[in-house]
């Protein structure tokens, strides 16, 4: 299907009517508090309904099934902008028609998923519950109003991968499906776009977003474009070259990723500008920063991770920075400002840590999901400050022609729900940014996880020959495991020392997300190791080998605590799918950067102590100082997403009243 330019409809439709209840006062433990009343029905009882009536239709014959679907997708067409109610009577016919295609029965918890999608709600489904047929089962009615359907994953192979294992299904449901990835050029883009239900990542969502607001330009009021046409005006060619029909209904799949981890990430879209004086001041810069010395000439706040010129540097560099031959630095303000950035870049960004160095350029490396980003840089310089440090050629600083964070986009959709594995501790969050409410969804059948005791060591060294003798253990009996590292470099090492042991392994650390997932699928087969960054093939199913189950399944080793408990538990939601069982382990010591960053000095000290002498108790004040470093260094990022989104909100009210008309 080729959009028309009627299809091009890049601002976001009008919302629907809300289902979010009011705001009520409630009386609550000592006081009154202005609470969120939020009515929705019993989604549990709901879904067993919905269930027991899908469970009749088992011998529905073909023709009546197919019959049975137009009319529900009539019945959804007719209240496309308020349909909950058809939409929910529609879901039983719709899992029938799941079953048939794809072979897959959904259970309640599927539906009670489903449900809450319907409802715009944030749900939390364990991992391996089956989230991608509980989006298709919402999807598939929200297609049939004809309004656009996005549907957000991690990465390019799952949308690639659910697009493809889905097409039976919504063909059945009367629909076609899309996929939008990286590689794609516009028209390519456009006509998967025009499908009914489109899956891609929320880059490639937010950037088609900002490249047709750039298009639309002034047109990008829909009615205007409507009045244009209708006095018989032509419109700008430039209009017929987005891509978008329009955006309305979003799933978010894995939606903590989107909604918090990357929220305040601005995507840029940018071009390159010519600034040769800027390359030339960043690399004499470089040389100034590496002639200083820490604590008399600059200092540096390893927490707020800030460096700071001290008189006696400023000094310094007014002195020497005649000499650079760069007119740049022979301004104060540029000065300070550049070699403040050249000793961040050397203090604070390490090669396989926050970069690595591929074909002479710097590529970055996401912090959460240890990926490598390529295409994307740091801002103000840094990018160019870390080039310097690393002798590669300095690249020209781009110009940014517009930007927007993934919350702000997020604030500007009408409809949008998520669902993910790990919610709970974000859901405050998306309630005070998104006003999506939240809930968990019981898992189908109980978990068979069992967590192992924590294991805390005093130094680093102690920790990694822990883990290195938990994985030979694991390898010798045949039990798979998989080990998540914070960073590349600690996954290097790690292999390393594997391989003189000769255990062999697999390891991924890279951005090749289909290779990943097809090594993450077979990290469950007996006697497999596999070393992956905290994130690595999130969404990926790992199924257990025949033996693998007898021996307790998967292990799942997690080398460091992340700063965020959430990631911990994704890394662990690995093992134990589908009711397998399965154990995790988080070994831990007082060098690692949870710890040095959010402990105060002295009580790593005195843990350090307590450890190393072996006090009673000591192992369980590892674990405590652990679970308060993650929740102050979760309390700091959150107030910082807070503070963006604030300001954000602030810029929007107070700079769109002023905000100039492009009327013709
Ligand atoms: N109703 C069902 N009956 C049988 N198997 C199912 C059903 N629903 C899902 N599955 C299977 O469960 C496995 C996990 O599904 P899926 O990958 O969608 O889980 P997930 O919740 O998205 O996991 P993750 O959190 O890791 O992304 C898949 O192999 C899928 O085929």
């Amino acid at each position: 299907m080729t959009p028309t330019a009627e299809h091009v409809r890049t601002r976001v439709m009008p919302p629907p009517p809300l289902h979010e209840g009011a705001d009520a006062w409630v009386h609550q433990g000592i006081g009154w508090w202005r609470r969120r009343q939020y009515a929705r029905p019993d989604f549990a009882a709901l879904a067993a309904r919905l269930h027991a009536e899908h469970a009749t239709l088992a011998s529905l014959p073909d023709k009546t099934l197919d019959e049975r679907l137009e009319s529900h997708r009539r019945q959804v067409r007719r209240h496309r902008h308020d349909c909950l109610a058809q939409a929910t009577a529609a879901l039983p016919i719709v899992a029938e028609a799941a079953r048939r295609e794809l072979g897959l029965d959904p259970y309640p918890a599927q539906f009670q998923g489903a449900l809450a999608l319907l409802h715009g709600t944030l749900a939390e489904m364990a991992t391996g519950e089956g989230k991608t047929l509980t989006i298709a089962l919402a999807a598939a009615p929200l297609g049939w109003t004809q309004l656009p359907v996005h549907i957000l994953t991690a990465n390019d192979y799952l949308a690639r991968r659910d697009a493809a294992n889905l097409a039976r299904f919504y063909a059945r449901c009367g629909l076609d499906s899309g996929r939008v990835l990286a590689p794609m050029a516009p028209p390519e883009r456009a006509e998967n776009y025009a499908a009914g239900i489109v899956y891609t990542t929320g880059k490639e969502l937010l950037a088609d977003f900002l490249r047709d607001r750039l298009l639309l330009g002034p047109w990008q009021d829909a009615a205007r474009r409507v009045a244009r046409r209708h006095f018989g005006a032509s419109l700008p060619a430039s209009v017929g070259r987005t891509v978008l029909r329009g955006l309305h209904h979003v799933i978010v799949d894995e939606a903590d990723n989107l909604l918090i981890d990357e929220a305040v990430t601005p995507l840029i879209i940018s071009r390159e500008s010519e600034n040769p004086a800027l390359v030339e001041a960043v690399q004499a810069a470089h040389r100034l920063a590496a002639a200083l010395a820490e604590g008399s000439d600059y200092k540096v706040d390893e927490r707020r991770r800030q460096v700071e010129l001290t008189e006696a540097g400023l000094d310094r560099l007014a002195r020497e920075a005649g000499s650079t031959g760069s007119a740049l630095l022979e301004h104060r303000h540029w000065r300070r400002e550049l070699v403040e950035t050249a000793l961040k870049a050397r203090h604070f960004y390490h090669r396989d840590k926050q970069y690595v160095v591929a074909d002479g350029t710097v590529v970055i490396v996401d912090e959460f999901t240890g990926r490598l980003m390529p295409g994307r840089q740091w801002k103000q310089g840094l990018h160019q400050a870390v080039e310097a440090k690393e002798g590669v050629p300095v690249t020209q600083p781009s110009e940014s022609i517009a930007q927007l964070s993934y919350q702000s986009f997020f604030r500007l959709l009408p409809r949008v729900s998520g669902i993910t594995g790990t919610a709970r501790e974000c859901a405050r969050e998306i309630w005070a940014v998104h006003r999506r409410p939240f809930c968990v969804i019981p898992r189908h059948r109980p978990g068979r996880f069992r967590p192992e005791a924590t294991r805390v060591f005093a130094r680093a060294a102690g920790k990694w020959d822990a883990v290195v003798a938990a994985i030979a253990e694991c390898h010798a009996t045949g039990r798979p495991v998989l080990v998540g590292t914070r960073n590349i470099a600690a996954s290097e090492e790690l292999a390393q020392r594997l391989r003189e042991r000769a255990i062999p392994f697999h390891l991924l650390n890279a951005n090749r997300h289909q290779e990943e997932a097809m090594i993450v699928e077979r990290a469950g087969e007996r006697g497999s190791v596999t070393l992956a960054t905290n994130m690595a093939g999130r969404g990926t199913d790992i199924r257990l080998g025949e033996e693998s189950a007898a021996l307790g399944g998967l292990l799942v080793i997690a080398t460091e605590p992340h700063r965020s408990g959430r990631i911990d538990r994704q890394l662990f939601g690995r093992a134990a799918r589908q009711g397998d069982p399965g154990s995790g382990q988080l070994f831990l010591s007082c060098e690692d950067e949870l710890l040095t960053d959010f402990l105060p000095v002295t009580i790593n000290r005195l843990l350090r102590l307590a450890l190393a002498q072996r006090w009673p108790g000591a192992r369980l004040a590892g674990v405590a100082a652990c679970r308060w470093a993650q929740s102050r260094a979760e309390r700091a990022a959150y107030r910082q997403r807070l503070a963006v989104f604030q300001q954000d909100r602030w810029i929007q009210d107070n700079l769109s009243a002023g905000r100039p008309d492009f009327s013709p």
